[in-house]
């Protein structure tokens, strides 16, 4: 699987955390619009990031949250947390690695209190409901995409202008991808991608970078079929696809009712194990920095009804993103516990189906 230089690609290490899961991965669900409903202001440039600054406690509140839900695998706050948005604040660059750092650790403070002071492992030791003994608990650092820096909403447009390059935003990426992935976290989460450049960059960056931590890169989508530039969804699919250091590829932060689709189409591209994380279908105004109802869409985070059906369709890691909450996320936990006792969902058979052979 290697190509000699000691690295076996990313999928089988994901495939193994999944059939520990049984079958599926629990992700968290939004954390940002957690922590606003939490009291946290995020009316500013750095959204959530300011919260590493400001309110760390809460951070580390709605992580456990989380994991208390029934979560393997919860999120740092580093999605709008960029050495750039730092610096533009008057923060040092080691101050701004170091908030960076602090997002991961936070992160895994909260998974060593989950598991009882066993901070060492990425497992949990009890379980909620007794079913499980042990279940991996992990913690995944967010990289947001360039739009999410803009902070003008262009994650939901993939808008960035001709200027930038594939090149300018390896650069813009290059340094805060390498201070996340030494900080040790056991997953990387690309997140909120709406366009094929900037997945282009990270996988380019990845290799460059010799980035042994196992990827996701997960992108948005308005339409059911495209990423939100207008981007083809197997396209981008695609170069996750090709990747090694990718493990999974997938959709968040887009409405509930467009994922089934979605994951049908990325399934034609890759064996990769599947992620989604849907938002509660509410459009987001970055003028007001406030969600609003879309046409067809109550901002229902009701959707766990759904997971079985997206189960079904290749889907191993499923949660929730903006504006959903622990309740959410308990709620997608027990559904898959009933898909099991039930055993009526399709199964995809281990190394064969979900997961990438290639090298
Ligand atoms: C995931 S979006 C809701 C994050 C906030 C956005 N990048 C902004 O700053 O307006
Ligand atoms: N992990 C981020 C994604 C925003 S789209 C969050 O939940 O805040
Ligand atoms: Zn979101």
């Amino acid at each position: 699987m290697g190509r000699g230089d000691g690295y076996d690609d990313a999928a089988g290490a994901l495939r193994g955390l999944v059939r520990e899961a049984g079958e599926c991965l629990v992700l968290d669900g939004a954390l940002g619009t957690e922590l606003e409903a939490h009291g946290a202001d995020l009316q500013d440039e750095l959204w959530s990031a300011s919260c590493l600054v400001s309110a760390p406690h809460i951070i580390r509140k709605v992580h456990l949250d989380y994991l208390e839900a029934g979560a393997n695998i919860i999120t740092t706050a580093s999605y709008q947390a960029t050495l750039q948005g730092f610096q533009s604040r008057g923060l040092s660059s080691e101050q701004s690695e170091t908030l960076l750092r602090r997002s991961v650790e936070i992160a895994q403070e909260a998974r060593a209190i989950f598991v009882e002071g066993r901070s060492k492992g990425p497992y949990a030791g009890r379980e909620n409901d007794g079913s499980r003994e042990r279940r991996p608990v992990l913690v995944a650092a967010s990289v947001g995409s360039y739009g999410a820096y803009l902070a003008d909403g262009s994650e939901y447009t993939g808008d960035y202008g001709r200027s930038v390059t594939k090149e300018a935003l390896k650069n813009f990426h290059r340094r805060r991808l390498q201070v996340l992935a030494d900080a040790g976290p056991d997953l990387i989460a690309f997140e909120t991608i709406p366009n094929k450049l900037e997945a282009q960059a990270y996988s380019e960056l990845l290799e460059e970078n010799d980035i042994r931590i196992p990827a996701w890169f997960s992108f948005t989508s308005k339409d059911g079929a495209n990423a939100a530039s207008g981007d083809p969804i197997t396209e981008c699919a695609a170069v996750a696809d090709s990747c090694r250091r990718v493990a999974s590829v997938g959709i968040n932060c887009t409405a509930p009712g467009l994922i089934h689709g979605l994951i049908l189409s990325i399934r034609k591209v890759t064996s990769k194990a599947i992620v989604v994380y849907p938002n509660s279908g509410e459009t987001y105004v970055a003028e007001t920095k406030e969600w609003v109802d879309s046409a067809g869409a109550s901002g229902t985070t009701d959707f766990a009804s759904c997971v079985g059906k997206w189960r079904e369709a290749g889907a191993s890691v499923v949660g929730g993103c903006c504006r959903t909450s622990p309740a959410t996320v308990g709620a997608i936990a027990r559904a898959l516990r009933e898909a099991d006792a039930a055993d009526v969902f399709y199964r995809p058979k281990p190394c064969s189906l979900v997961f990438s052979q290639k090298s």
